[in-house]
């Protein structure tokens, strides 16, 4: 296994950021924790990279306990911090260099791992890391994470405020890199980018909340689901809500995701009751459950 979390916990005073996590993650695989803020992701990178010791537990990576053998992940793991962590004065050469300096590496030693990458942002190699666009630091910071060749790449949401363009070529890049034998960990408050991992833990409050492939967990869904359209969203929100017979109501793009709580639910009863509230232009139609349906339902 290339990451080995086992019974991990850790409170900061009386908040629990970790409540008893285990799980595994496979050579080669590209793993995601989805969670929103708070859930603990950041924590859980803390301490997997040795900057943060946990309360209780064990883990390792790399074959290395993160306690013990700290050094030698911090040869064997690249890190990719949720906050840009590069230095913001030195421009976008200078910042790779220095990164290869400290693991004694030159950048063209390793220039193969992240030539895809550093390619896109070599034309502005002597712009100043600060004065770059969001999607640019991206690539730099992940190619600085890359500089050393390591076995197991530790992303903490490296895609958050990124434009939908650069995060696409984001993934994209992750899935070359997953090919040529690194194992990644990456978090992400995205649903949509969930379906782009092998595998994915749904975690929130410190704990985790379902493992499995993200078609596996999208199967699960427990109930069938409906999408509901009217025209008024406001109002159509509203009464769906203050419908006896509703499980849930969740506001999906130009719909609501509905699911009721008869087992025997026919929708024709649903559109009487919508139109008995002033509703017109109803729509209802079966839909498939996303990762974000199971995850709204996990987390009731
Ligand atoms: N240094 C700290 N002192 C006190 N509480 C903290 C500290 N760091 C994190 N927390 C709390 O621990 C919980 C988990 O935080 P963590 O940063 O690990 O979550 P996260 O999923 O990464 O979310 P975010 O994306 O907001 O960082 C939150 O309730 C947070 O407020």
């Amino acid at each position: 296994m290339s990451i080995v979390i086992t019974n991990i916990s850790k409170s900061y005073g009386k908040v629990k950021a970790l409540d008893d996590i285990s799980f595994e993650v496979k050579p080669g695989e590209l793993f995601g924790l989805i969670g929103p803020d708070g859930a603990g992701k950041t924590t859980l990178f803390r301490i997997l990279t040795t900057l943060l010791i946990a309360d209780g537990g064990k883990a390792t990576v790399a074959g290395y306990d993160v306690v013990k053998e700290y050094k030698s992940i911090r040869n064997h793991v690249g890190y990719m911090p949720g906050r840009f962590s590069l230095y913001q004065d030195l421009t976008v050469e200078e910042n790779l260099n220095f990164f290869a300096t400290i693991f004694g590496t030159t950048i063209e030693e390793n220039y193969d791992l992240i030539r895809d990458i550093y390619m896109q942002i070599e034309p502005f190699k002597d712009r100043r890391a600060g004065k770059l666009s969001g999607g640019m630091k991206q690539k730099l910071a992940l190619s600085c994470a890359l500089i050393h060749k390591p076995k197991v790449l530790l992303l903490d949401e490296p895609t958050t405020g990124v434009d939908p363009v650069s995060r696409k070529e984001f993934w994209d890049m992750l899935k070359r890199l997953q090919e040529k034998d690194i194992t990644i960990l990456v978090s992400t408050p995205y649903m949509d980018e969930a379906a782009l991992c092998d595998r994915i833990a749904l975690v929130q409050d410190g704990g985790i909340l379902q493992i499995d492939t993200p078609n596996a967990i999208v199967k699960h869904y427990p109930k069938p689901i409906f999408n509901v359209g009217a025209n008024n969203m406001y109002r159509l929100i509203e009464s769906l809500n203050g419908y006896e017979y509703r499980h849930s109501v969740f506001p999906f793009g130009e719909f609501v995701h509905y699911t009721d709580s008869r087992p025997d639910f026919d929708p024709v009863s649903l559109k009487r009751y919508l139109e008995s509230q002033d509703l017109s232009e109803i729509h209802i139609e079966k839909t498939r459950a996303t990762i974000e349906d199971t995850f709204m339902e996990l987390a009731k």
